[in-house]
């Protein structure tokens, strides 16, 4: 333990009401209570205020395009729940020259559901679209509002069932107030065509037919991902496995907060605190301070308990990653690829004060996020953070721990139900890279730990090329370190026949995860 207190002092750690409106489209009441800054910018600033718009599909649109352009996240959520912008309406007004009315609880739930269904039924939408063109070039020279516009009224009739016509009335309105008239016009005819295609229940789909590579395009279309992770889950999983966890990934995700006992609050307590929130749960089969909830997260953030670090939002499948873990009491534990912090934060609450989890990663800002969260959990005298890429970390350490967690850099294929956009962004020339990465990380994670210490590897993937061919990839390089069967650790359920746990998103109804646990020999 006094070896790897060295490595913080040897590695500069870093220690330890809607708007009143007189007239349409004229100025706002000013007389409106406001204390966000945005919102106040914008009362005093002449701007035109349009209420015929659907607030939800403005909104809807604008943050679809700003996730598109990369410049917001489908996922983050502030704790007034409106997305990851300070002010989501000033970014409606800069970007279509007007802005509705204020958002209601039940819009914000709106935007949520078009925004996180519209990315992820994307490529569906999108064949869906093309075909409604005239032809490609349409579709090509579609302005990117537009094509946004269009991929809400597809995904709201297709999708969401909405009552067709009141749909296309609204998006003709959008497309006409912010762009020009003979948009609305085009909108109002390749949504009607849609409503009559859809009405005769003949959507023009693609079948599953010809060989491999013709029928994996089709299952991308169908279940709208990209066709090399179809082509990868069918030679994995085989094909009806492959389409289980596509229809998990385009289902409305669930999370599973944690009490946070360090802050007084136990598993009942949390329980009744979302009694009297009205937010529907379960408690978790497998973590006794975890409890899932299926809808409610906003609530559970505007009610401010994940601010007040009464309990965290953190996956059942990362939590079970601490259990492979096993963190106990005056225990020193390198965390190598610690940011944000999930498990650094889980594992530092098992130390009951006594130990010390040292938390290194390569991005300051995420690590500075991990620093604030951990004083909010009262966590933080049990945290040493390092600001360190791992790799040039250990050629200067000669400092050991019994207990190295290396949760690496990955694609992050097992949790594409809650990171809408992922699927997109992820590339399969990705997978290469990461793979080089992930064994330079855990041949210097290697380097930290103690003759018979613990190294325990994970990821949030479910690709064996991440998984377990990394892990008998090190142990060819690495004979020292030999496997230890997690079945001492988590239920039986989660034991692979290589002895590493795995959550599997369509068995066991959570994110996908991995984790071995590596002995180095004495
Ligand atoms: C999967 S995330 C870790 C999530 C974290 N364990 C948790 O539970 O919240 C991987 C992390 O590895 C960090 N990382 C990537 N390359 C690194 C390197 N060379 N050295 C240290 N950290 C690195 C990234 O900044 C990122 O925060």
């Amino acid at each position: 333990m006094a070896q790897v207190l060295c490595l913080g002092v040897l590695f500069c750690a870093q220690t330890h009401e809607p708007l009143k409106i007189s007239e349409r489209t004229r100025q706002p009441n000013l007389n409106v209570s406001t204390s966000r800054k945005g919102r106040l910018n914008r009362l005093l600033k002449p701007h035109k205020l349009n209420i015929e718009v659907s607030p939800h599909r403005a909104v809807s649109a604008v943050r679809l395009m700003r996730i598109e352009l990369g410049g917001a996240f489908a996922d983050l959520l502030n704790d007034k729940g409106k997305g990851s912008g300070d002010n989501e309406m000033a970014y409606v007004e800069r970007t279509l020259g007007f802005c509705t009315r204020e958002l209601k609880d039940q819009d914000l739930r709106l935007v949520t559901d078009i925004v996180g269904g519209t990315i992820r039924w994307r490529r569906y939408l999108d064949h869906l679209i093309i075909s409604l063109c005239h032809d490609k070039n349409t579709y090509k020279s579609l302005e990117p509002l537009l094509l946004q516009i269009l991929r809400i009224g597809f995904y709201e009739i297709v999708k969401l069932n909405m009552p067709p016509y009141a749909v296309v009335d609204e998006n003709v309105r959008l497309a006409k107030t912010a762009l020009r008239p003979g948009a609305g016009n085009m909108v109002n005819g390749i949504l009607r065509k849609l409503v009559l295609l859809k009405e005769g229940k003949s959507l023009p789909l693609p079948k599953v037919e010809g060989d491999d590579r013709a029928q994996a395009r089709a299952l991308a279309t169908l279940y709208s991902h990209p066709v090399w992770m179809v082509r990868r889950w069918t030679k994995y999983l085989g094909q009806e496995e492959a389409i289980n966890l596509m229809i998990w990934n385009n289902n409305d995700p669930s999370f599973s907060l944690r009490a946070n006992h360090r802050r007084g609050v136990s598993r009942a307590a949390l329980v009744t605190r979302l009694n009297e929130l009205k937010v529907p749960h379960q408690i978790s089969l497998h973590l006794q301070e975890f409890v899932r909830i299926k809808t409610g997260l906003q609530t559970v953030i505007q009610a401010g308990l994940l601010r007040e670090g009464l309990c965290s939002v953190q996956d059942e499948s990362a939590g079970l990653v601490v259990s492979v873990m096993d963190p106990q009491p005056g225990e020193s534990i390198v965390d190598c690829c610690a940011a944000p912090g999930g498990k650094t934060l889980y594992m530092a609450s098992h130390l009951n004060g006594q130990g010390m989890v040292f938390a290194v990663d390569i991005n300051k800002g995420r690590l500075r996020i991990l620093k604030e969260t951990a004083k909010s959990h009262h966590v933080d005298g049990v945290i040493t953070t390092i600001h360190a890429d791992l790799r040039t970390l250990v050629n200067n350490s000669p400092v050991k721990s019994n207990k190295v967690l290396l949760d690496a850099p990955c694609s992050g294929l097992g949790v594409l139900s809650k990171r809408a956009d992922l699927r997109w962004n992820r590339k399969l020339e990705d997978m290469e890279q990461l793979k080089n990465l992930q064994d330079e990380l855990l041949d210097a994670a290697s380097l930290l730990v103690n003759p018979g210490g613990v190294l325990v590897y994970s990821t949030c993937s479910i690709d064996p090329g991440e998984n377990d061919e990394r892990v008998a990839a090190f142990l060819l390089r690495h004979p020292e370190f030999h496997i230890d069967p997690v079945d001492r650790y988590v239920p039986a359920d989660f034991v692979t026949d290589n002895g590493f746990y795995l959550s599997n998103p369509v068995k066991h109804s959570l994110d996908g995860a991995f984790a071995a646990r590596l002995i180095r020999a004495l």
